[in-house]
């Protein structure tokens, strides 16, 4: 199965000079899917992971099923004021302006191995953001796992975990 082959490419979207790598196509494909979490499940398993974590909104979308293959619970990193109860935010900057992500403060016990996924890596700044959350809470972070990587923003170097993609573009 060659997981591309269900990922649509889309010109000047949002705005004029990007490429929309829309996975609208590939989750409405059940084998390409079936494939696409399977192939997460290799990569994630050498890591041993005690626990999965995901990125608002479509790192829910790895993240979940991804779970509930390997038997493993799944923690939420959302965007503001999204999550109830005791929560620790984290301010970023991006191209233009900030943003900002949440955890429950007790979503993790300080020292659990965990692994972070979303489905895209662009300039790395949400990753590296979310790990420096789930630092502060304490999380041993093992790997950052992507379905797409944007080779070309060389997000990556942002990074100081292994970072992992199941496709990867070049321009
Ligand atoms: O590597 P970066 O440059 O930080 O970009 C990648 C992020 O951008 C997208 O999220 P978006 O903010 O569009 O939210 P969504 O998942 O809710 O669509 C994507 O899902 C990643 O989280
Ligand atoms: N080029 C892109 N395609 C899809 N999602 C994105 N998130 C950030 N950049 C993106």
């Amino acid at each position: 199965m060659n997981i591309k082959d269900h990922i649509r490419s889309i010109p000047d979207f949002p705005k004029p000079g990007i490429m929309f790598y829309d996975i609208s196509t590939l989750l409405a494909h059940a084998e390409a899917w079936r494939d696409t979490v399977r192939q997460l499940k290799e990569a994630v398993e050498p890591h041993k992971p005690a626990l999965l974590v995901g990125i608002e909104s479509r790192g829910f979308l790895a993240a979940a099923p991804l779970a509930l293959a390997m038997g493993l619970g799944f923690v939420m990193i959302r965007k503001r004021g999204k999550l109830p109860g005791d929560i620790i935010t984290h301010n970023y900057d991006l191209e233009y302006g900030t943003d900002t992500i949440e955890i429950q403060a007790d979503a993790i016990k300080p020292g659990t191995r965990v692994v972070v996924l979303d489905d895209l890596l662009a300039t790395g700044g949400t990753m590296a953001a979310a790990i420096s959350l789930l630092r502060r809470v304490g999380a041993d972070v093992a790997a950052a796992q992507f379905i797409i990587e944007l080779g070309f923003l060389n997000g990556a170097a942002k990074l100081d975990v292994p970072v992992q993609s199941v496709v990867r573009y070049e321009s």
